[in-house]
C-alpha cells in the first residue's frame, strides 16, 4: 500500500520536529532546568492561544462536509475553551498568576502572529486547508506529549501538564483528525494539495516559535 497523506506531510516537518524536542523549553521541562517564569508566561499566553484555536475549529467545523467531522469539530472546539478554563483556573494559580494579571495579558507578537494566521486561513481557504492548518497543533502536542511522557519531569507542574498531551485519549483524538485529513485528501488538485502543505509548514514553524516566545517571555518592541 502507498505511504498515506499524512504520512508523508509529517515526514516532510522532521527537520522541524527535531528542532522542537531538541529546544531548551523542552528539553528543560524533562530536565528541570525550564525556569518557572518562562513556563508561566508560556502557560498565560497560551490560554490567549486556546480561545483563538476554538474559534479556528469552529469556523472548521461549520465547513465540514460531513456531519461526523462537523460534530467532531465542534467537541474540539468546545474542549478547547474548556482547556482554556482549566488553565486560568488551576495551572496559572499554582504558578502564581492572579485572575487580574491573567485579564490583563495581552497576546505576544508571535502568539498574535500564529493565530491571525489560523483564523485567515480557516475564514478564507478550502476545508481542506483549513484541516491542515490546524494540524500541527494537534500533532506536534501528542508527539512531543508522549516523547516527555517517556523521559519524565522532576517538576509536578510540569508532569501534569506533560500527562495532559501524553495521554492515549488525546493520542486518539489526533489520530481521529489525521484520518480526517487523508479522506480529504483524495480530492485535491494540484495546487490545493501545495497549499494543505504550506499550511501544515507554517503552523509547525509557528509550533516552534512558540516555545521559543515562551522561553525568552517574547514581548512587543514597541
Ligand atoms: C501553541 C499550542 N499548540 C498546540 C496546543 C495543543 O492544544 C496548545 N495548547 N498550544
Amino acid at each position: 500500500m502507498a505511504e498515506s497523506y499524512s504520512s508523508r506531510l509529517w515526514e516532510s516537518i522532521s527537520d522541524i520536529y527535531s528542532a522542537i524536542l531538541a529546544h531548551p523549553f523542552i528539553t528543560g521541562l524533562t530536565d528541570g532546568t525550564l525556569p518557572e517564569q518562562s513556563f508561566a508566561f508560556y502557560v498565560m499566553q497560551d490560554a490567549l492561544y486556546l480561545r483563538e484555536y476554538a474559534r479556528a475549529l469552529a469556523a472548521v467545523a461549520s465547513r465540514a462536509p460531513t456531519a461526523s467531522a462537523m460534530r467532531m469539530f465542534a467537541s474540539h472546539a468546545a474542549e478547547a475553551i474548556a482547556a482554556e478554563l482549566e488553565l486560568h483556573t488551576t495551572l496559572l494559580g499554582e504558578l502564581g498568576i492572579s485572575k487580574e494579571d491573567a485579564a490583563r495579558a495581552e497576546p505576544a507578537p508571535t502568539n498574535l502572529a500564529y493565530t491571525s494566521y489560523l483564523l485567515a486561513t480557516v475564514r478564507g481557504g478550502s476545508y481542506a486547508e483549513g484541516v491542515g492548518v490546524v494540524l500541527p497543533c494537534y500533532w506536534i502536542y501528542s508527539e512531543v506529549g508522549k516523547e516527555l511522557l517517556r523521559l519524565g519531569s522532576p517538576d509536578a507542574r510540569y508532569r501534569r501538564w506533560i500527562a495532559t498531551y501524553g495521554a492515549e485519549e488525546y493520542g486518539q483524538v489526533v489520530a481521529e483528525v489525521i484520518a480526517e485529513l487523508d479522506r480529504v485528501s483524495l480530492g485535491l488538485s494540484a495546487e490545493e494539495n501545495a497549499s494543505v502543505r504550506r499550511h501544515f509548514r507554517t503552523t509547525s514553524r509557528y509550533e516552534w516559535m512558540f516555545w521559543q516566545m515562551g522561553y525568552a517571555q517574547e514581548s512587543w518592541p514597541l
